[in-house]
């Protein structure tokens, strides 16, 4: 008998892993420090900070700077107005738009797990061309649980037809956020070595890790096969 299976779903991260968007993050988070008189954050320390979602980030800017704890709502709500269509500074990672694409022919169902909120996810698919790929985009304000929670994670594979609690499919994604929660989900991770992790790629677990989209395809047909 000719048993042939549908490609099962795989599931990506977003900031640092299909986009570089820390230069627009960074010039968000300094026109807020701006307005209260505090230097100005470099890339590379706001690069530290991402990962954990908006709620975090501001949580270790303030830390960073002295802003006091009681300034935290006003401060997120003024990062949100200039986060939401910020686009200019972020880019595609080279390969992505084509691994996608090939993914997408092949018949995987595609889906997005991240901690960046909805609104800004949104407008950065839709500015890059690649919102119509995605079958459900989670977001880190979509539920109560943020990564490295497996809600998220398991609600973008439920989702696409797979089972909620002991999904099959395959993780993409670039931080230690991301490791944690394919862990808790119980699924394969492919860490892409190019985004924001702090961690040395030896000391991280994963299915495979790889620098160049373009290799993508080839690593998901072979997580899938045992996942
Ligand atoms: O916005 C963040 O802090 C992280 O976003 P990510 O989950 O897409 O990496
Ligand atoms: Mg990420």
């Amino acid at each position: 008998m000719n048993v042939c299976l549908a490609p099962r779903p795989v599931i990506f991260d977003l900031d640092g892993t299909l986009i570089d968007s820390v230069p627009d993050i960074h010039a968000c988070v300094n026109a807020v420090l701006r307005l209260h008189n505090i230097r100005p954050l470099t890339l590379d320390q706001v690069r530290g900070f991402v990962g954990g979602g908006v709620d975090l980030l501001w949580q270790k800017i303030s830390g960073a700077t002295g802003l006091p704890r009681e300034a935290h709502r006003d401060l997120v709500a003024s990062f949100m107005t200039r986060y939401h269509g910020a686009t200019n500074l972020t880019r595609l990672y080279p390969h992505v738009t084509e691994a996608l694409g090939v993914l997408a022919d092949r018949g995987y169902p595609l889906g997005i797990c991240t901690n960046k909120p909805l609104g800004p996810t949104q407008k950065v698919l839709d500015h890059f061309g690649i919102a119509q790929l995605f079958r459900v985009v989670i977001g880190g304000d979509s539920l109560p649980q943020r990564k490295p929670d497996p809600a998220p994670l398991r609600a973008a594979f439920a989702a696409l037809g797979a089972d909620s609690e002991q999904p099959r499919g395959v993780y993409v994604g670039d931080s230690e956020f991301d490791e944690e929660c394919a862990r808790n989900t119980g699924v394969p991770f492919l860490l892409f070595t190019r985004g924001y992790r702090k961690t040395p790629v030896e000391q991280m677990t994963h299915q495979a890790a790889f620098d160049d989209f373009a290799t993508l395809p080839l690593l998901v047909e072979e997580a899938a096969a045992i996942a």
